[in-house]
């Protein structure tokens, strides 16, 4: 469903992602994994268009994204939820969640039930400032966002970074659910090696740039452990 092959990108002068080859097949969450500063959130970012590439293709369920500027990806499928609960805090729950509505393709009105399903917090709190919610209440809004797209593939950067751990078991089940049941394409950036274990199907390895590991989240065995993601 995603393909990138061959990717780089550079900070002014400095190259942080090198030759990178990365595939997400269709139905699978593979969890993108590594240790702080390898470059999980540029190449995330990279395939949201958020940050330009030098050179490299990135392909989505057919489509070139190199093509496409930032603003189309999320029509095209991809729902993005980016590190650190970046709700828009002085629009209500409800605003927060119909910003992703213009952006389906079926040009729906309504806010999808399932979402407060998923979340029954957000229905509670539909009239609330996103800034004003918990931590964890914001990134279930800012997941429900994303949702709300009805994206094929979901991109996660640490979603359970600073999280209480309830809430941490709570997301791991949606993500869960989600990819599972509904059959929703997910890519997920997880530190946390037992949520990983949880959610996660396959797994990625990125050291200094470069991809160096994948495979099925079984064969994620001690020595990849510890060369590539012990601190
Ligand atoms: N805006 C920027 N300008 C210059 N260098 C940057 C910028 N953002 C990130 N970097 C550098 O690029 C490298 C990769 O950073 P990135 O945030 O992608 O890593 P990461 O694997 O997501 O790390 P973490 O797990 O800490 O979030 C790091 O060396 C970082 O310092």
């Amino acid at each position: 469903m995603l393909q990138i092959e061959q990717l780089n990108q550079y900070y002014g002068q400095s190259h942080t992602l090198w030759d990178l080859d990365l595939q997400v097949p269709e139905g699978t969450c593979t969890c993108l994994m590594g240790r702080n500063g390898v470059g999980k959130t540029t190449l995330l970012q990279c395939v949201m268009g958020l940050l330009p590439i030098r050179s490299g293709e990135i392909r989505f369920a057919g489509n070139n994204l190199n093509k496409q500027i930032a603003e189309r990806r999320a029509p095209l499928g991809i729902g993005y939820v980016p590190q650190g609960r970046q709700t828009f805090p002085m629009l209500t729950v409800e605003e927060n969640l119909r910003i992703g509505l213009p952006a389906r393709k079926d040009k729906a009105k309504q806010i999808p039930p399932f979402i407060f399903e998923l979340f029954p917090v957000l229905k509670e709190m539909l009239g609330r400032k996103g800034g004003d919610l918990s931590g964890g209440q914001q990134q279930q809004l800012v997941i429900g966002r994303a949702l709300v797209l009805d994206p094929k593939l979901l991109i996660l950067d640490e979603p359970t970074e600073g999280i209480q751990p309830n809430i941490v078991q709570e997301i791991g089940d949606i993500i869960l659910r989600l990819n599972r049941e509904i059959g929703l394409t997910v890519l997920l950036v997880e530190q946390k090696l037992p949520f990983a274990r949880k959610v996660a199907d396959r797994f990625c390895i990125l050291d200094r740039g470069r991809h160096v590991a994948a495979g099925e989240m079984g064969q994620l065995d001690d020595e990849l452990i510890r060369q590539y993601l012990t601190v």
